[in-house]
């Protein structure tokens, strides 16, 4: 067993992180999906194994729920090193990281979840640890201020971000391997979700499985907690998990045939309606919807692009015409958009 310890920072409730715990495939073996990363990761390990060093430091990145904090976990199994995790956030002073870096034992792996928001004086410390093992620390104050060198037990990060692009240069080159995580496909979510619910003891068959999967936004985590709903929908009403309930249970929450969940929607009515289709700036979208311009642009954007309802262009955001005939709307001067209306 891995040794974990958590300093606390999660948007998430502790029912869904004792939910996604249960789930979490525990090696490279049974995460499903994701061959190119798992290929690469494999790699890296085994050469760092038969040198007896450390791993070079890894960046994950990919819109959340893709597996980032699940693929470091696996690290730490496949290694047999101790991880410590932690996030941007937590890391506000210099001296926050200091004491995590300080404390490390050798070959520990050191997780940072959102680590494009840490502070920037933490930053500027993380590159000389990653480089050399080594950190500065500032003793007293003022004129007589002297700064003492601190050997760190050799060590490494796994940093993972839903917006590599913030993280500044001299950052990102100090990781050694970067993984891109992708969306999933419907059939690597049809996986996850059979074996979600092999260890949930829970019976849904494969068309059930698989209007779950068409509907979870290529994302493990939402597939994960549709399936919750949908065994919740089919244990209240006495029902199978069969299509049928899915397509319940999912009515009840929202969730249309696109998989768009009401923020989705939110953002794509606005779009339309409010800004004629657009071109239109993230964060104006961000200020219509009432939602911080991060969530929109990590979380809401990378989807709608995906799905083809949305284009990014150099003036803005541009509805297409699937986005049009998905909600219903005529084109700007009235024609009817080409595209199936999709029940929602
Ligand atoms: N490839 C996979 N195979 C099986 N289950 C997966 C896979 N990827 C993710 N999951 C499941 O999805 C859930 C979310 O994964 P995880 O917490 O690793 O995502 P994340 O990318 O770290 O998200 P965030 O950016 O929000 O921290 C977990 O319950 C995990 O078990």
């Amino acid at each position: 067993m891995t040794d974990v310890s958590r300093i606390p920072e999660s948007p998430e409730s502790e029912a869904e992180i004792a939910f996604e715990g249960a789930l979490r495939p525990a090696n490279l073996a049974e995460f499903v999906g994701q061959a190119k990363v798992r290929l690469q990761l494999e790699l890296l390990l085994k050469a760092a194994a038969m040198q007896s060093r450390t791993p070079d430091h890894i960046l994950l990145a990919g819109p959340p729920g893709l597996g980032k904090t699940t693929l470091a976990l696996i690290v730490a199994e496949e290694t047999g090193q101790p991880i410590r995790l932690t996030s941007g956030p937590a890391l506000q002073h210099a001296g926050d990281l200091a004491a995590v870096l300080s404390s490390l034992v050798p070959g520990e792996l050191l997780f940072i979840d959102e680590i494009h928001r840490m502070a920037r004086t933490a930053e500027e410390m993380l590159y000389l640890a990653m480089e050399d093992f080594r950190i500065d620390i500032m003793v007293g104050k003022g004129a007589g201020a002297t700064s003492v060198p601190l050997e760190l037990a050799p060590f490494t990060v796994i940093g993972a971000t839903t917006r590599a692009g913030l993280l500044p240069n001299p950052l990102r080159d100090r990781f050694g391997f970067t993984a891109h995580l992708e969306f999933y496909e419907d059939g690597e979510l049809e996986r996850v979700l059979a074996r979600a619910a092999r260890l949930l003891d829970l019976r849904v068959d494969d068309a059930a499985l698989a209007e779950i999967a068409t509907r979870s936004r290529g994302t493990p985590r939402i597939a994960n907690r549709l399936l919750r709903r949908v065994r919740d929908y089919a244990l209240v009403h006495e029902t199978d998990a069969d299509e049928q309930a899915v397509q319940h249970a999912l009515l009840v929450y929202d969730v249309d045939a696109l998989g768009l969940d009401r923020l989705d929607r939110a953002v794509l009515q606005a779009l339309i309606d409010r800004f004629a289709g657009g071109p239109v700036g993230v964060r104006s979208l961000a200020v219509s919807v009432g939602e911080e311009a991060e969530t929109v642009e990590s979380v809401v954007e990378p989807f709608l692009v995906r799905t083809g309802l949305v284009t990014r262009t150099q003036r803005g955001r541009v509805a297409t015409q699937q986005a049009y005939a998905h909600l219903g709307r005529a084109l700007p001067g009235g024609a009817v958009p080409q595209g199936p209306r999709l029940d929602i």
